[in-house]
């Protein structure tokens, strides 16, 4: 599914009015009646329902969700927040349908006459402001919202809540707390932004009759569990182990060798062919005891730590994951420079590995295969130069200019996973929970990640099936046998199996 910015959706109303000759008032009609159908899975009949309505086109949404509701029987009293004079276009001829199907409008007059009847209902919709929103909320949407969000009310919002801003960039805004939302024909790149996702509460996409064929597609898509299945790979019957990737994971230290264990154990999990894990001599009793189906590589420790020297038998391997418990030592960037230089096939550089990679971006420049980083927002922060702060408030700029500059693959983690390819197309992963935000979290993810890059031809296909893989595993563990407060990364590798049973299945079916 697209993911747009404002823009790009007044682009997309364009087409469908100018060249496919759709009128705008019936795409309004047809949005209205899309969103009012949705809704209706969370009204009751008897709920007293107030909707609000907004200037602009979004208020001319809420004329046909009003009309729609009230022709089904519903108890629906529709407020118009701004003068007559405000409300033009098909906006207001949709008014006038309203009126003339023989419904009410109340004007609306101040606050203090409202509230009684916001008091008394049961759900609000607000369909005052969608994605023509700029700057803060003037009056009397300001005053609205304050009082609207302390209701008990269920509430509702049409496309998106009243004051939060469809792209990027903008942290400090007043807006409608919804507890649910019916999108517009595509997610705006607000609802997965920190700053914005909490005020959309649950939400849904609608299909609204636009002409698909005539729309510019951006490069920007949410990713999901059905993506996943057309895309998986399927493991021909008379394969062997060669044909399923020959990968090295180098990492782990005496003190940490849990990291690598579950990487490791996630990459064979994930059907990887091959397996070589090179750490420290003192961690490979520790860590074979684990992972039993992988070959070991020695390498030189200074401490209990890996010294950090090349590894020159790095380039004979199909694929390279480097940084779980690598830990900061000054001189282990030798180590990841030699690996710049050398890995022919995809360089996945995680935790640590990503901490020493700061004075060495320029040089991946130059790599001919792959490079592929995960980091978390704070890693990201330390890489890009900005706060995370910053980096939180414009993530899909921020992760597309750095793929852009450095020509790498990039994985920002989060509740919202923004994936980027080094051409800057990008895919937004919105699966897993509060159970994944634990250590080792993110080693499991890698260990997939390598799994998956060395089986799937499309790049793009490996890292946004990893991200979705290893979040719908945490979704079911939860949903199934754990809860958010028990589940452990251990687990997440166990339960892979369930979801790549599912997976294998639905390929071939
Ligand atoms: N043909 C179309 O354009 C379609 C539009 N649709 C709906 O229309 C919406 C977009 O319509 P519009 O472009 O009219 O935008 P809005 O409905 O968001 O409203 C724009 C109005 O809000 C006012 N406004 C902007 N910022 C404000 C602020 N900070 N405080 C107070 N008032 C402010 C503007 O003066 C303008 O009158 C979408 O979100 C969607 O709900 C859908 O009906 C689908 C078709
Ligand atoms: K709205």
């Amino acid at each position: 599914m697209d993911i747009v910015t404002a823009q790009e959706m007044y682009d997309w109303d364009r087409a469908a009015i100018e060249a496919a000759g759709i009128d705008g008032k019936m795409l309004m009609e047809s949005a209205g009646r899309a969103v009012a159908n949705d809704m209706l899975q969370h009204i009751k009949k008897q709920d007293k329902v107030i909707i609000l309505i907004g200037a602009g086109n979004n208020g001319g949404d809420g004329f046909v969700i009003a009309r729609t509701l009230l022709n089904k029987g519903y108890e629906v009293d529709t407020w118009q927040v701004v003068p007559d004079e405000k409300i033009s276009g098909d906006a207001e001829a949709h008014k006038k349908i309203f009126l003339s199907s023989g419904y009410d409008v109340y004007p609306f007059t101040t606050i203090e006459d409202l509230l009684p009847h916001l008091k008394r209902a049961d759900v609000v919709i607000d369909a005052m402001l969608g994605i023509g929103v700029k700057g803060r909320l003037r009056e009397p949407y300001a005053s609205i919202i304050q009082v609207v969000n302390d209701l008990h009310a269920f509430r509702m919002s049409v496309d998106l809540p009243t004051g939060v801003p469809a792209g990027e960039g903008e942290s400090v805004f007043d807006a409608f707390r919804a507890d649910y939302t019916t999108i517009i024909a595509a997610p705006k790149l607000s609802v997965f932004l920190q700053q914005s996702r909490p005020f959309y509460g649950e939400w849904n996409v609608v299909e609204i009759g636009l002409p698909v064929p005539l729309l510019e597609k951006p490069k920007r898509k949410l990713w999901g569990i059905d993506d996943v299945k057309e895309t998986f790979p399927v493991r021909a019957a008379d394969s062997h182990k060669g044909s399923h990737g020959k990968g090295l994971m180098i990492g782990g230290s005496a003190f940490m060798p849990g990291s690598i264990v579950m990487a490791a154990r996630a990459a064979l999990k994930s059907g990887l062919g091959l397996l070589s894990v090179a750490t420290v001599r003192e961690a490979i009793p520790a860590v074979s005891s684990f992972v039993q189906e992988a070959t070991f590589l020695n390498v030189e420790e200074q401490e209990g730590w890996i010294a950090g020297q090349a590894l020159e038998q790095a380039s004979s391997y199909d694929g390279v994951l480097v940084g779980m418990g690598l830990g900061r030592r000054d001189g282990t960037e030798v180590l990841l420079q030699s690996l710049i230089d050398s890995v022919d096939g995809p360089l996945i550089v995680d935790a640590d590995g990503l901490y020493l990679m700061k004075s060495l971006l320029p040089s991946l420049k130059n790599r001919k295969t792959p490079t592929i980083l995960t980091p978390h927002p704070g890693e990201f922060a330390h890489l890009a130069g900005v706060s995370i702060e910053e980096l939180l408030k414009s993530p899909f700029s921020y992760s597309r200019n750095f793929a852009l500059e450095y020509g790498v693959h990039l994985i920002l983690k989060g509740p919202s996973t923004i994936i980027t390819s080094a051409d800057g197309e990008q895919r937004v992963d919105v699966s897993g929970n509060a159970g994944l935000a634990k250590g080792g979290s993110g080693d499991v993810l890698s260990g997939i990640l390598l799994g998956m890059v060395l089986q799937t031809e499309s790049l793009m296909d490996a890292m946004s099936n990893s991200c979705v893989i290893h979040g719908c595993t945490a979704d079911w563990l939860t949903q199934e046998t754990h809860s958010e407060t028990d589940l452990l990364a251990s687990d997440v590798i166990e339960g892979l199996s369930r979801t790549f049973r599912t997976l294998s299945s639905s390929s071939r079916s």
